[in-house]
């Protein structure tokens, strides 16, 4: 069996799509102990099934089934002290992180496990080691290592002294689109796969990885299976979060509250593809890249989105708004109205956003939506809340309110 080299935090599909699939592509050396958040559901299926599972990579017309083996063991995010004793084996090079956005809170579950894993680190005398936030944060890495060091240095000044002499915080752009597994994904693979797999995980061909940072004590040779090394993340995760993700947004808020539940269907309606073309005119004029790399991405991007054999609901890409807006739409309306334009696609998004809020299309599931909510009556408080200058501007307010709904 892999040795354990890598443990990872946030046990869900994505994670088994991406940096399972990647370190499994690339090496067979390097073997990967994952805790979900907290629930025993899917760590305990896994282990039943000694943490195999099937990666259906489904094309727009076939699927393939690739059986995954690079995850060794699976716990429960609630059992603190296998997480502990795991994060200070000296065997461990890296830790990875999918979380969601949500996590990375000052204080909040990101920061809190990784200063116990790192503090049970140190006291073991195990040496540095690279924490990998591969979340849809911008400056994922940064935001660790600020969330991480600022709850370590309230609790042990030595232990933040120490984490920033042996921890290196890598910078990532990950993408691989992943929708939550089905029931019917399960049986699928059942029929189709050839064996009763509990926890499949269904994924899109497309994949990228994007890194930046150190690796002080190693790490597999994930570029064997596509990853990519630079010195600057910022171009490629401003791509990926503005046009991929704030596309989604876009489509989650719009397209759910035009009746569609996948983003399939809301791109393949007339309204809400012109409305993603208005956005990603607007946006590509943020994204630091050449033009024709830009045409070449959205051109990709649009039969990705169209890939009518993945169930990606708009559902589960609405949720956490209050921390996917601000850093997927915000910064293309500030961009905007700072060269004096009138950002509609930008505006479109937030006036969507708002209608949801106010209880059209998908759901809300949100912790951090009660005081947008409140405000949701009001696009002039919503404003206010997302930035007190943005308020003050009465041209951008009366785009938002032109593209709310009517009623
Ligand atoms: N699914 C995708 O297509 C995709 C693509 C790129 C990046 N990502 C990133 O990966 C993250 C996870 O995506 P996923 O599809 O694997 O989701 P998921 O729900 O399948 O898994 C997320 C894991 O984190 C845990 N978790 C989430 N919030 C938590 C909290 N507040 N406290 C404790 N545990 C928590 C969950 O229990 C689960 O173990 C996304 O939020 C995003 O940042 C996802
Ligand atoms: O995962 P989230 O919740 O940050 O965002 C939802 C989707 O936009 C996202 O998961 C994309 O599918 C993904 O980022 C593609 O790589």
């Amino acid at each position: 069996m892999r040795p354990v080299r890598i443990v990872h935090l946030g046990l869900g599909g994505f994670f088994r799509a991406h940096q399972a699939w990647y370190t499994g592509a690339s090496t067979d050396e390097w073997g990967i102990a994952a805790f979900t958040g907290r629930s025993a559901t899917l760590a305990d299926a896994l282990t039943a099934q000694d943490c195999r599972y099937t990666l259906v990579v489904r094309g727009p017309s076939a699927d393939s089934f690739q059986v995954q083996e690079s995850l060794v063991a699976a716990h429960p995010g609630s059992d603190s002290a296998t997480w502990r004793s795991l994060v200070a084996l000296p065997s461990v090079a890296v830790v990875t992180v999918t979380m969601t956005e949500a996590a990375y809170a000052p204080s909040g579950v990101v920061a809190d496990r990784l200063v116990s894993g790192l503090a049970a680190r140190r006291l073991a005398g195990s040496g540095p080691v690279a924490v990998v936030s591969c979340d849809n944060l911008p400056g994922n890495g940064e935001v660790t290592s600020r969330v991480v060091r600022d709850l370590a240095s309230r609790l042990d000044p030595a232990l933040d002294e120490w984490i920033g002499a042996n921890v290196s915080f890598v910078t990532t752009m990950v993408d691989r689109i992943t929708p939550k597994t089905t029931a019917s994904d399960v049986r699928e693979v059942e029929s189709t796969g050839g064996w009763a797999d509990a926890a499949p995980v269904v994924t899109e061909p497309f994949t990228e990885w994007v890194l930046s940072g150190d690796f002080p004590a190693g790490r597999p040779p994930w570029e064997k299976a596509g990853a990519r090394f630079v010195d600057d993340v910022v171009p490629h995760e401003t791509r990926k979060l503005l046009l991929l993700n704030g596309g989604h947004s876009l489509l989650a808020y719009a397209g759910s509250a035009r009746g569609h539940d996948t983003v399939a269907e809301a791109v393949a309606d007339p309204v809400c593809r012109g409305w993603l073309d208005d956005w990603w005119d607007e946006a590509c004029r943020h994204v630091p890249l050449p033009a024709g790399e830009l045409t070449t991405y959205r051109a990709a991007l649009l039969e990705r989105f169209a890939n009518p054999r993945i169930r990606h609901t708009l559902a589960q890409i609405a949720s956490d708004g209050s921390q996917k807006i601000p850093i997927r739409v915000v910064p293309v309306l500030r961009g905007e109205r700072a060269a004096g334009r009138t950002p509609t696609g930008a505006a479109r998004i937030l006036a969507a956003w708002i209608d949801h809020l106010r209880g059209a299309g998908a759901p809300i599931s949100d912790a951090g939506a009660q005081p947008y909510i409140e405000r949701a009556g009001s696009p002039r408080d919503v404003l206010a809340l997302l930035g007190p200058e943005l308020a003050e501007d009465n041209e951008l307010l009366k785009a938002v309110e032109s593209s709310l709904r009517a009623g």
